[in-house]
C-alpha cells in the first residue's frame, strides 16, 4: 500500500521467475485484499474468469489461508461465463467449484453462478439483476463515478489476442457501456455464447489483477502494457483499456509473458529478480 502522502500508484507490474512464485504471491494479493475489504466493509466480493487463472488461485486453498482467510465473508461471481450447464466441462462455475470452491468454506448461498436453463441474452439479465439486488444492500459497492457496481476485486485472465473475460478485440460487446453484464453469442474462443461483465464494471472495481503467463501471451502483455503501441494499431486490446477509474490494476505475469516486455525494454527498470513491481502508468 502507498505511503501516506506518497500517490497511490494507479497499476503495478509485477513479473515472476515461475508461476509457483507467482501463484504464491497472487495468493497473497487475495488474502491480504479479503482481510482488507472484510474489515472495512464486512465483507469481499470477488469475480473471477476462467482458464489457467484458477489453477494459479490454488495457493489460497493451502495453509495459511485456508485457515486465516474469513471466507464466511466471501461473496463470488464469475466476471464472465460460458452459457453451457453448469456441470459441463466448459462451464467457468465447474472449473472453480471443482479447483476452488469446494477446497474452501464459502457459503453455497454467497456463490452466485448463472442460470443455466435459459438463453444467453436471459441468463446476462438475469446475473445483472442479482448483482443490482446486491449492490442495494451495499453487499457490493457502488462507483460514486457512474453508480457502477464496485467489486472489491476481479481477476482477469489475458487471451493471446489480448481479451479478458469475454471482451474479444473489436468486438461491440467492448462498446457496451450501459449494461453491467452483456452476452455474446460468436466468441473466437469457444464456446461461442458467453456473459460478461462490461467494462465500466471492470473499470469500477476497487482492485483488478490481471493474470498472464506462457510465451502464447507475450505479445498481447506488450501490447497492452507498452507505452506508444496505439499508434501501431487503431483500436486497442481489450487487456488495454482495463483502467480502473477509482482502484488499482496489478498485472501478475511470469517471465515468459513478459519476454517481449523486456526484449523492447533497455532501461535498468527491469532488474532480474524473482519480482519486479513497477508503476506502468
Ligand atoms: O471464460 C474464459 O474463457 C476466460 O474468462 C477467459 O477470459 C480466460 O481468462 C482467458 O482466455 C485466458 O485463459 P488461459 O489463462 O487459460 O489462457
Amino acid at each position: 500500500m502507498a505511503a501516506s502522502g506518497e500517490p497511490k500508484k494507479k497499476s503495478e507490474l509485477r513479473i515472476f521467475e515461475s508461476l509457483d512464485e507467482l501463484a504464491t504471491e497472487l495468493a497473497e494479493y487475495i488474502a491480504q485484499l479479503s482481510e482488507i475489504s472484510v474489515k472495512e466493509r464486512g465483507c469481499f466480493t470477488i469475480a473471477l474468469s476462467g482458464g489457467s487463472l484458477i489453477g494459479l488461485m490454488g495457493k489460497l486453498c493451502e495453509a495459511p489461508y485456508n485457515k486465516t482467510v474469513d471466507w464466511t465473508k466471501w461473496y463470488v461471481f464469475w466476471a464472465d461465463e460460458r452459457a453451457v450447464a453448469k456441470n459441463h466441462v466448459d462451464s467457468n462455475y465447474k472449473q472453480t467449484k471443482d479447483g476452488f470452491l469446494s477446497k474452501v468454506s464459502i457459503l453455497n448461498s454467497h456463490i452466485y453462478s448463472i442460470n443455466d436453463n435459459v438463453t444467453v441474452e436471459d441468463a446476462a439479465g438475469e446475473y445483472e439483476f442479482a448483482i443490482r439486488q446486491l449492490v442495494k444492500i451495499r453487499i457490493i459497492g457502488v462507483s460514486e463515478i457512474n453508480d457502477c457496481p464496485k467489486f472489491d476485486l476481479i481477476l482477469l485472465g489475458l487471451g493471446s489476442d489480448g481479451h479478458v473475460a469475454s471482451l474479444f478485440p473489436q468486438h461491440p460487446a467492448l462498446e457496451q457501456k450501459d449494461e453491467w453484464v452483456t452476452f455474446i453469442t460468436n466468441s473466437p474462443k469457444p464456446p461461442p455464447e458467453r456473459i460478461t461483465f462490461t467494462l465500466p464494471v471492470i473499470n469500477s472495481a476497487s482492485n483488478v489483477a490481471l493474470v498472464a503467463s506462457g510465451e502464447d501471451k507475450a505479445t498481447a502483455v506488450h501490447h497492452a502494457i507498452a507505452d506508444g503501441i496505439d499508434g501501431l494499431d487503431a483500436s486497442p486490446l481489450p487487456a488495454r483499456m482495463v483502467q480502473p477509474t477509482d482502484g488499482k490494476l496489478v498485472w501478475f505475469i511470469d517471465k515468459p509473458a513478459a519476454s517481449v516486455l523486456d526484449a523492447g525494454n533497455n532501461d535498468s527498470q527491469h532488474v532480474e529478480c524473482s519480482r519486479t513491481s513497477l508503476a506502468i502508468r
